[in-house]
């Protein structure tokens, strides 16, 4: 029966591909994505029983089995704050480091820095938000403040040759301010990228952005910032997050995040869902035929692992369909 399944999977990818190639109208898109899992860190960091450390670091293994270039494993944030990542140091001892992936960990300050490092993350990333109301509430400072402690950041892990990702919340809307302008997002992302973030992750951290607020947020962000260094993450709140991230592709944005099954939603971003599903961006993008290097056969089994784990079903719609197939 899996073998049907796996002989149907490849069909309806490989068909979707061939379709994508003699559609030439539909716009041009990268050769390549990079896709930024994140789903062991957003994904899992909102649950509110605590997920026993093995069960997460199985995830991340199976994630390096499908061939995601990056997973992103942990957060090295205050246990005080977000309890479910307080087994950081274990999962980064525990997980297979493959060659040729990237495990980066959040880190808000010096502290989770040293942390992290001390663990033995390779690349850390430092997150900001373009509201500062969602600043307070997130890192609990203003977002000037932020940038200064990332400064700090980005001077230690210079020293230690580590890169930094740096993300920016909120960019299609807040849960605490509402309406963001392009602008402002515009001004945080360019702060973040001149103190030394090598790719900036614009984030729709409630999910309520569109197509064309996309379009208009990453115009603006493009003047600022050169497009080869831009990431977006989209959740799904409203499901715009695929169409969001075509607009985004369409404009040359070449690295997406997206959490398998979907998982996802920030601690305080409440009513924000999950990620977009890593399946369905695989899925999609196998359509158009760009290269990920993913094995979609091997990320819904990654994917079927942390639903039945979590107890839960998976908001990935080619996890939903392929399993009635
Ligand atoms: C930034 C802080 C620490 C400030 O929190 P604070 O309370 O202002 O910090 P503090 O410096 O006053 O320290 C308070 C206590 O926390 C400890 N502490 C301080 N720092 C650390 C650390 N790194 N690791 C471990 N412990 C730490 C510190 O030692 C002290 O312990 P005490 O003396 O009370 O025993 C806190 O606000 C925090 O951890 N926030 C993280 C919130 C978070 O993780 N949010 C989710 C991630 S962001 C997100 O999901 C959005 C994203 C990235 O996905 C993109 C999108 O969708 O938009």
């Amino acid at each position: 029966m899996a073998t049907v399944k796996k002989a149907l999977l490849r069909r309806l990818v490989g068909s979707a591909s061939l379709r994508a190639v003699s559609t030439s109208s539909v716009g041009t898109f990268p050769k390549r994505v990079k896709i930024v899992e994140v789903g062991p860190r957003d994904g899992l960091q909102n649950e509110k029983n605590i997920i026993p450390t093995p069960m997460k670091i199985k995830l991340i293994d199976m994630l390096s089995e499908a061939g995601l270039p990056v997973i992103e494993a942990t957060s090295f944030v205050s246990p005080k704050w977000v309890p479910q990542m307080a087994d950081h140091a274990e999962v980064m001892k525990g997980i297979q480091k493959f060659p040729g992936i990237s495990y980066p960990v959040l880190t808000p300050n010096f502290k989770g820095f040293q942390a992290a490092v001390a663990a033995g993350a390779k690349e850390v990333a430092v997150f900001g938000a373009a509201s500062e109301l969602f600043s307070k509430r997130n890192v609990n400072c203003s977002i000037d403040e932020s940038v200064r402690r990332f400064d700090e950041i980005l001077k230690a892990a210079r020293a230690a040759s580590i890169p930094v990702r740096g993300y920016v919340s909120c960019v299609l809307g807040c849960p605490y301010e509402g309406k963001i302008s392009p602008a402002k997002v515009a001004e945080v992302a360019k702060k973040m990228y001149s103190v030394g973030c090598y790719e900036i992750s614009l984030g729709d951290t409630i999910g309520v952005g569109t197509p064309g607020t996309m379009k208009d947020m990453l115009s603006a962000v493009m003047h600022e910032v050169p497009v080869a260094a831009l990431a977006v993450h989209c959740h799904d709140t409203y499901g715009q997050a695929l169409a969001n991230t075509l607009m985004a592709l369409q404009m040359g944005v070449s690295v997406v995040d997206s959490s398998v099954a979907g998982l996802g939603g920030c601690p305080y971003a409440h009513g924000a869902s999950g990620n977009l599903a890593t399946e369905d961006l695989v899925y999609m993008l196998a359509g158009l035929g760009v290269h990920t290097g993913v094995n979609l056969q091997k990320l819904l089994e990654a994917g079927a692992f942390i639903c039945q784990a979590l107890n839960r079903r998976t908001s990935s719609k080619v996890a939903q369909a392929t399993c009635k197939l």
